[in-house]
């Protein structure tokens, strides 16, 4: 009989990861401590943007006209250890405030929560990104608490699914890395992803350690690539340049590559930024700061993106921003999602905001969350409305329909042409055509 799985912790992870699992033929019942969002959940809406969620939902969830019924909610730890052969933990594991360390305050508790409840045969697989050496701790922590004694185990199993895509990730991943302690793990796990195994997905099994460090250096990577280009930004703003170009025939070396080279104002979220940071701190904890001291001028890179996308914007409106319309296209970190954690997009309209410029935000998805993070802000219903008397425009997240505005259109609803783009996806071209004066970091300005 497969195994049954539960997904604790239900947020831009775990209720892809649940839907996943019903869509793959598994029973599942999803926990969170959250009432609301297993309500929600229940009655097939999703907590979050994510295309082609809510389609999988609705396709499994118990009770839904024409449902598979293999997908319930439950708020409940004593059910879930009840009905789980596998537990896959999902909770948030954030950058603790005023610190670079990983807040491991929400996996801990759902261990100790789930844990003293196991009474059979289970596995905890950890997808969470958490420190190194976190894994073989919990492992401890099961091995007190559960009444199975050895017949309750941990593996870990990092996720590298990105938002807006999470759904195609988690079906179709690019490699499977599980860290694990016994043979009877690793056959689970395996068992848990036949569909993509099938499929010829590559499935890397480790120790502990290594798993939690693969995804750890994934994003880590991803974060160092980023910067580079915008460090070639910053050179090119220097030399006349233009970085878009010089990102295009980098990529064309294989062993470079073109993806992630995209320059801008720098990479958000709720995972790379709080990730490295995490990196930093933990290596510090293993005696081995020096080894990621990098990362510190990664992440310096980054946030300084965001601060010369202010001052370009000062430059454009004749030093100051004191009284000046500034309309800003995008609040989401990136598009597809409706994610504002540690939003370039919406940082920067903050720091304008704050320097005394009238900003006006609009993203497709994400008002609701911006609003809440940033309720000072003035919102617009529309592209076209919140551009309408602005000194200035500024494009921050490359939604596809901000790439479809129409440059002739909006010229005639500003009050100075002037478009700034944080994410050089516009066409230079086209704008100037219409009238506007075309700034992005890293390129030429004429
Ligand atoms: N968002 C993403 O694209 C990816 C996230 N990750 C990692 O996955 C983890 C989760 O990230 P997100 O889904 O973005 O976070 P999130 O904040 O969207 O969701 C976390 C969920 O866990 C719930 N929760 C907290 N404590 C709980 C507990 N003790 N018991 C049960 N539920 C609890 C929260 O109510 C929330 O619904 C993090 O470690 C993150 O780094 C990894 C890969 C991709
Ligand atoms: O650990 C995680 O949570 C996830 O973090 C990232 O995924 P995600 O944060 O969803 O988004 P990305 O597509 O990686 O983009 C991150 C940020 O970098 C920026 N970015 C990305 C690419 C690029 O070339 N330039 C650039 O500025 C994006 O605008 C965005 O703000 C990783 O890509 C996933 O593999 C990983 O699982």
């Amino acid at each position: 009989m497969s195994p049954k799985i539960t997904v604790i912790g239900l947020g831009y992870l775990g209720a892809t990861h649940a839907a996943a699992m019903a869509e793959l033929g598994f029973e599942v019942l999803g926990l969170d401590v959250l009432p609301e969002k297993t309500e929600l959940l229940a009655r097939g809406e999703t907590p979050m943007y994510e295309p082609g969620l809510e389609d999988i939902l609705r396709r499994h969830v118990a009770g839904l006209p024409g449902s598979s019924g293999r997908l319930s909610f439950t708020t409940s730890y004593a059910e879930a250890a009840e009905f789980g052969d596998i537990h896959f933990i999902c909770v948030n594991t954030p950058q603790k405030p005023g610190e670079y360390a990983c807040d491991m305050s929400y996996v801990d508790s759902a261990i100790e929560s789930l844990a003293p409840h196991l009474t059979r045969p289970a596995l905890i697989a950890g997808k969470s990104t958490v420190p190194v050496g976190s894994a073989a701790r919990l492992a401890r922590r099961v091995a007190e608490l559960a009444p199975a004694g050895d017949a309750a185990e941990l593996a870990w199993n990092p996720e590298f699914l990105r938002e807006g895509f999470a759904v195609e990730d988690t079906l179709h991943p690019d490699r499977i890395v599980v860290g694990v302690t016994s043979e009877r793990a690793e056959t689970l796990l395996r068992e848990v992803y036949a569909t993509p195994l099938a499929e010829g997905t590559p499935f890397i099994a480790t120790d502990l350690p290594t798993a939690e460090l693969v995804k750890t250096a994934a994003n880590a990577f991803l974060s160092t690539k980023i910067s580079f280009i915008n460090a070639m930004a910053e050179i090119c703003e220097a030399s006349g340049g233009d970085v878009v170009r010089l990102a295009e025939a980098l990529g064309h070396d294989d062993r470079i590559g073109r993806k992630f080279l995209r320059a801008g104002i720098g990479f958000g979220g709720g995972c790379l930024p709080k990730d490295i940071r995490a990196f930093m701190a933990r290596a510090g904890e293993l005696g081995a700061a020096e080894a990621v001291a990098f990362l510190r001028e990664i992440d310096a890179i980054n946030m300084r993106r965001r601060v010369d996308m202010v001052e370009l914007t000062r430059e454009t409106l004749d030093g100051s921003l004191l009284g000046k319309r500034v309309a800003v296209l995008g609040a989401a970190f990136k598009p597809d999602s409706d994610d504002v954690r540690d939003s370039p997009a919406l940082n920067i309209a903050g720091q304008l905001h704050l320097q005394g410029a009238e900003v006006t935000v609009y993203d497709p998805k994400a008002m609701e969350n911006a609003k809440r993070v940033f309720p000072t802000l003035r919102y617009a219903d529309s592209a076209v409305e919140a551009v309408q008397g602005a000194h200035a425009v500024l494009h921050l997240t490359e939604w596809r329909e901000f790439r479809e505005l129409d440059p002739a259109a909006l010229a005639e609803t500003v009050s100075t042409r002037h478009i700034l783009d944080g994410r050089n996806t516009l066409d230079p071209a086209l704008w100037r055509k219409a009238g506007w004066t075309y700034r992005a970091l890293g390129r030429p300005t004429a």
